[in-house]
């Protein structure tokens, strides 16, 4: 045991289990704007186990797509991991940097924070690959779908051929903002061999005459075929982590229903861990084995499916829940959570329950932060709500109007853009 974990307060989950593939501790992402400071994650921690679909959920600005960014790196400035942990189980690296003083290395698992970068650029394909919402944006429009995903074999194979050295360098387009540093990928880049494998891969994620296929251009797939491209490109390497970011949004529900049987079948083969990232706990409801709830920044709940569905506490939590359209009764009335999501700029944020104003159980105990506490320890169950520890009490209600003129409509596209000046460093 390394003294990795005596920062202070103890990370609600702990220590990285051996069962862990990711451990994620106290994560905190800023961006510095001439707005001030955006706290985008705020102290965010969960885990990720093997062989299983993580769901990430939260309205429109509540952190998890810079939560998925932060996971492998891919932060841009003006944004800045400021604090927490990665652990990414690898024992080969642990092994490599074992008794290394700056590198915090802890059983099979490795702080990816402390690796040197070009390490963990090396990590992304064959370690962890993302998928995002929106494929078209992510390939190349002018290079074949084929060739773009025998260039991200090639990117494998010398990596393995040559561990950790310059791999980073020649990766392509591919996954586009992704895979950043590459050089334009070609015909002389790509191999046969790994050109036949791209046509495997296209056939693995149901795309039909593969052979054919291989030698077209992005614009000549639908939305739902170059989805699977993607995701055809994004097990290339295969990684031990899938982070996809919204992977159906773009897509239409019958199409979005078959991506998402896709991913689960790729999973369940591959026995790969998925951190699956959506807006619509629908999606979770029907994919995820576990769940972190996010709000403003923060994991507001987490913990198994079931658990968490069935033994509600966020009240936030209960929002989204009450939000899911009814498949038996699809006319039925949704009901949005009132009010915006908050501005996430430092020094608007209060030190209290960010959520306290728009929910209809705030008390007084709520105007001071809650830690999370354990719901259900055998279901991993906690949450960051005072209603954790008690049963609310309509006694202790704030006053409607505490928070000033409550009841505005839900419009989770506006919220998090109203910013002013003032921000202020830590
Ligand atoms: N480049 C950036 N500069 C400044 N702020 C940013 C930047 N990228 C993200 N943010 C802020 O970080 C916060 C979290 O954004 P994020 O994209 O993670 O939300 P999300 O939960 O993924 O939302 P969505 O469901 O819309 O994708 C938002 O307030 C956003 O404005
Ligand atoms: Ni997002």
């Amino acid at each position: 045991m390394s003294d990795a974990f005596e920062t202070g307060d103890a990370a609600p989950t702990g220590a990285p289990a051996p069962g862990d593939v990711l451990s994620v501790r106290d994560l905190s992402t800023r961006f510095f704007t001439e707005e001030g400071q955006i706290n985008a994650v705020e102290s965010v921690s969960f885990d990720l186990r093997e062989d299983e679909i993580l769901g990430v959920v939260g309205e429109s600005g509540s952190g998890k797509s810079v939560t998925a960014l932060s996971l492998v790196d891919l932060v841009e400035t003006p944004g800045r991991i400021t604090a927490g942990e990665v652990w990414y189980r690898d024992p080969d690296l642990a092994e490599e940097f074992r008794g290394n003083d700056a590198v915090r290395v802890d059983g099979d698992h490795v702080d990816l924070r402390t690796v040197p970068p070009r390490v963990r650029r090396s990590l992304r394909g064959p370690s962890f690959s993302v998928i995002f919402q929106d494929p078209m944006s992510s390939f190349n429009p002018s290079i074949t779908v084929g060739e773009q995903i025998a260039e991200a074999v090639e990117v494998q194979r010398r990596a393995r051929a040559n561990p950790r050295s310059t791999r980073s360098r020649t990766q392509g387009y591919g996954l586009g903002k992704y895979l950043l540093d590459g050089l334009v990928p070609g015909r002389d880049y790509t191999s046969e061999e790994s050109m036949e494998r791209a046509v495997d891969l296209l056939g693995q994620v149901g795309i039909p005459d593969p052979e054919e296929r291989v030698d077209e251009y992005p614009g000549q797939f639908s939305g739902g075929m170059l989805q699977r491209a993607m995701i055809a490109q994004a097990l290339a390497g295969e990684p031990d982590v899938l982070i996809a970011d919204e992977p159906t949004t773009a897509l239409d529900v019958t199409i979005q229903a078959q991506i998402l049987n896709l991913l689960k079948e790729i999973q369940a083969d591959r026995g790969m861990s998925i951190v699956l990232i959506t807006h619509d706990l629908g999606v979770i409801a029907e994919m995820c084995d576990r769940v972190c709830v996010m709000y403003a920044g923060e994991v507001v709940e987490r913990g198994t499916l079931d658990s968490v569905f069935e033994d509600t506490v966020h009240p936030y939590t209960q929002g989204l829940l009450g939000s899911i359209p009814d498949v038996d009764d699809p006319q039925a009335r949704l009901e949005p959570i009132t009010g915006n999501v908050p501005s996430l700029v430092d020094a608007e944020m209060d030190d209290r329950c960010y959520f306290a104003d728009r929910c209809p159980k705030a008390m007084d105990a709520c105007l001071d932060k809650p830690p999370e506490a354990t719901v259900d320890a055998a279901a991993d169950h906690g949450a960051k709500c005072v209603l954790a520890d008690r049963e609310y009490d309509p006694a202790d209600a704030l006053p409607d109007d505490y928070f000033g003129e409550a009841g505005e409509a839900a419009d989770p596209d506006d919220g998090a853009a109203a910013a002013t000046d003032g921000g202020e460093g830590e």
